[in-house]
């Protein structure tokens, strides 16, 4: 099968290094890049590099596209006349897969090819095969994890080192774990990106990523807060978590404690988790590195040869109707904030103190993560957790 690949940055590299390294697998023999698309300036650094994207789509021996550009355009543009020119897609880009996930399946179907896009959420995991391996039998009425080994890295390093938050994200970025904007990754929004396309598969309905679904990253953790949380026996990790309930859902992405020793606690360095649940399959959770060269890499050649060997996806049409309602999920926060509203905010609640942290008791989702936006205003630099395991 001849590739083009469509960006030659971390995972470009990662897929070339896999395809054409020294070690061929029998299936990976069979996988041969023709092209790879880069900025002008660097065309003449190799044989098979080009600037012009109609050679790509115009050369009817190219059955694949990979895109891994990242971002939204020109990628969401690439993509599409890709498929209308009858290739293969197979994209790592969350961001596009999240905002155009209709589009570019009814245009592979269209155009009888395949759009595959697993590396797109949690790297190297085999997530979305076997979450829809799962839905062949199953409903599945939840996904939750930790969806971003950048955040992951940061939170797991201050917590086992000490090290302060710039010194751990700008190691994330050496090692190529976040994103060109590493914004996405500590603020919550690449999360959300993957959480939407987890959700989409999972409830087959469409989730699009917005201001209005509730997100609370780690930008404002601070050290000492790893450190109380320590006392208490608690390890602080971003989660990203939806349920399924009738015609409604939730959907929250914000910083959860766990006991040190629990699942969740024990997930390290760039690794991620993400965990469904069916009727029959009960809770079923996979673990891998969710970000880095290789591991992403690889899921992208894992697409490739599902294409090469004709295994399809789930058919899935995305258009179940749901409404987002995140009052059910109850549960504990804890919050570090000077702001001077905090107590009237919180007033319908039972607050307990302890030094600079409050614990809002029995709060739902929406209602914590509306407080905490009008706290932020005031106090920029207020963090907030919940506490695992509140009343759902
Ligand atoms: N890194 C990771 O661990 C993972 C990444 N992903 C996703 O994979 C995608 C790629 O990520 P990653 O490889 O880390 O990103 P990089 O920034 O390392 O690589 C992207 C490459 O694409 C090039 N590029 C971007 N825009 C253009 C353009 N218009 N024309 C030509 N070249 C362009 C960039 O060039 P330049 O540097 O000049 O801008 C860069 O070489 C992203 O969507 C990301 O979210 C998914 C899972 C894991
Ligand atoms: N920046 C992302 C890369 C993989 O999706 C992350 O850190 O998880």
């Amino acid at each position: 099968m001849n590739i083009a690949i469509l960006g030659l940055g971390t995972v470009g590299t990662g897929i070339t290094k896999i395809i054409e390294g020294a070690n061929p697998t029998a299936m990976t023999a069979d996988l041969h890049i023709s092209h790879i698309f880069v900025r002008p300036d660097r065309v003449d650094q190799g044989d098979k590099l080009v600037s012009d994207y109609n050679v790509i789509l115009n050369d009817q021996s190219v059955e694949t596209v990979v895109e891994v550009l990242g971002g939204i355009e020109p990628a969401h543009t690439m993509i599409t006349q890709a498929l209308k020119h009858h290739k293969n897609v197979v994209t790592a880009n969350k961001a596009v897969v999240a905002c155009y996930i209709e589009e570019f399946k009814q245009l592979a179907r269209e155009n009888n090819v395949q759009f595959r896009f697993e590396a797109s959420v949690g790297g190297g995991i085999p997530w979305i095969v076997n979450l829809e391996r799962g839905l062949r039998i199953d409903a599945v009425d939840s996904v939750h994890g930790i969806f971003n080994g950048t955040s992951n890295f940061i939170l797991d390093r201050m917590t086992k080192t000490g090290e302060s938050f710039e010194s751990v994200l700008k190691q994330a970025q050496d090692l190529g774990y976040a994103e060109a904007d590493p914004s996405a990754d500590i603020d919550g929004y690449d999360i959300e990106n993957k959480l939407c396309i987890s959700v989409d598969v999972a409830y087959d309905t469409l989730v699009h990523p917005g201001e209005y679904l509730p997100k609370f990253g780690i930008r404002t953790v601070q050290a000492k807060d790893i450190e109380y949380f320590k006392q208490l026996g608690l390890v602080v990790k971003l989660m990203g978590r939806s349920k399924l309930n009738g015609d409604h859902f939730s959907y929250v992405i914000e910083p959860v404690l766990y006991k040190a020793g629990e699942f969740e606690a024990s997930i390290s360095d760039n690794f991620n988790c993400a965990s469904f649940h069916g009727a029959s399959v009960g809770d079923l959770g996979f673990i891998g590195q969710g970000a880095g060269m290789m591991p992403t890499g690889q899921a992208v050649v894992q697409d490739i040869l599902d294409i090469n060997g004709q295994v399809k996806h789930l058919k899935r049409t995305l258009d179940t109707k749901l409404k987002l309602e995140n009052r059910f999920d109850k549960g504990n926060y804890i919050v570090r904030t000077t702001s001077t509203q905090f107590d009237s905010l919180t007033s319908d609640w039972q607050v307990t103190s302890d030094g600079e942290y409050r614990t809002v008791v029995d709060i739902d989702a929406q209602s914590m993560h509306s407080i905490m936006k009008k706290v932020l205003a005031d106090d920029s630099e207020a963090f907030m957790a919940r506490v695992a395991g509140g009343v759902e």
